[in-house]
């Protein structure tokens, strides 16, 4: 496999991608209560990372793809993406939730070409949309309606849709869950082409440790009350990865060993 393609600047330093500073979040919660979901979150992403946030349910994952994406204010602290404080969604950075959405009225092939016809981008627009569908190992669905799939096909959907846009931050929020073993492996190796092939930056929330060491170039654990970055792990692993990998193996037994030491 190549080599990663991560952007230097003249100084040959990694060039920072997002930058969260002292990250909090606070929800008002019914009544008087609050929750703190996030404390003191921080973080630098290089461009080209591919970066995942690994936690137990709850700890605040979601929330933080969120704050990043722009779809959630934090409490306190800063968010800056390409060195500009996030205020609002912008379509630079795609967010894959949990929830696959899409247009129901359209059809597959529609709905992943939607974003660039909107756009104008319009040269080659179908067989363009087919091809990110192939990747995606969705052939020979084009012109179903989403209601017509399994979650995991729409979820597919959905990434052939954000990866046709070619946007150059991925927000990805447990986006293979629905999946079966052998379709989430072929999604990881297609994500690992497409980093590689693209200067793309990937933030990944997973709470699957095998996914994060067949993904990461980094895993960050999210972790404790409210949520912060407990510890971070430099993952510097050709692809694609085996499992038996003595180095890969030593790092899950740390990962698991940190989480039992935090009780989480
Ligand atoms: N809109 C909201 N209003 C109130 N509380 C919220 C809201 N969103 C999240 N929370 C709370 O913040 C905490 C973190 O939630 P979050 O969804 O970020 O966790 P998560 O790590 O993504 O969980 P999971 O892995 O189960 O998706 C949880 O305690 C949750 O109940």
């Amino acid at each position: 496999m190549g080599p990663l393609r991560q952007r230097r600047n003249q100084a040959g330093k990694m060039t920072e991608k997002i930058r969260l500073s002292d990250i909090s979040k606070v929800f008002k919660l019914s009544g008087r209560k609050r929750k703190a979901a996030l404390g003191g979150v921080r973080l630098s992403v290089s461009e080209g990372d591919f970066v995942v946030v690994l936690g137990r349910s709850g700890c605040g994952k979601s929330t933080l793809l969120n704050i990043v994406a722009g779809m959630v204010p934090p409490t306190s602290g800063e968010v800056a993406v390409d060195g500009a404080a996030v205020e609002h969604p912008d379509p630079s950075r795609i967010l894959l939730t949990q929830q696959p959405m899409l247009l129901p009225w359209l059809t597959v092939l529609e709905n992943v070409a939607f974003g660039c016809k909107l756009r104008g981008e319009t040269d080659h627009l179908l067989s363009r949309a087919r091809r990110w569908l192939e990747r995606v190992h969705m052939a020979g669905h084009e012109s179903y309606l989403p209601g017509e799939l399994s979650l995991g096909m729409q979820q597919r959907v959905c990434l052939a849709r954000a990866l046709m846009g070619h946007p150059d931050l991925l927000l990805m929020d447990e986006p293979f869950g629905a999946l079966d073993t052998f379709t989430r492996s072929r999604l990881h190796e297609e994500m690992v082409r497409i980093r590689q092939e693209t200067d793309i930056t990937v933030v990944f929330v997973t709470h699957d440790l095998d996914e994060a060491l067949a993904l990461g170039s980094r895993v960050v654990l999210l972790g404790g009350e409210p949520g912060h970055i407990m510890e971070e792990y430099a993952l510097d692993r050709a692809y694609p990865r085996d499992p038996a990998d003595p180095v890969l193996r030593e790092m899950k037994g740390a990962i698991m060993e940190r989480f039992q030491e935090e009780g989480l």
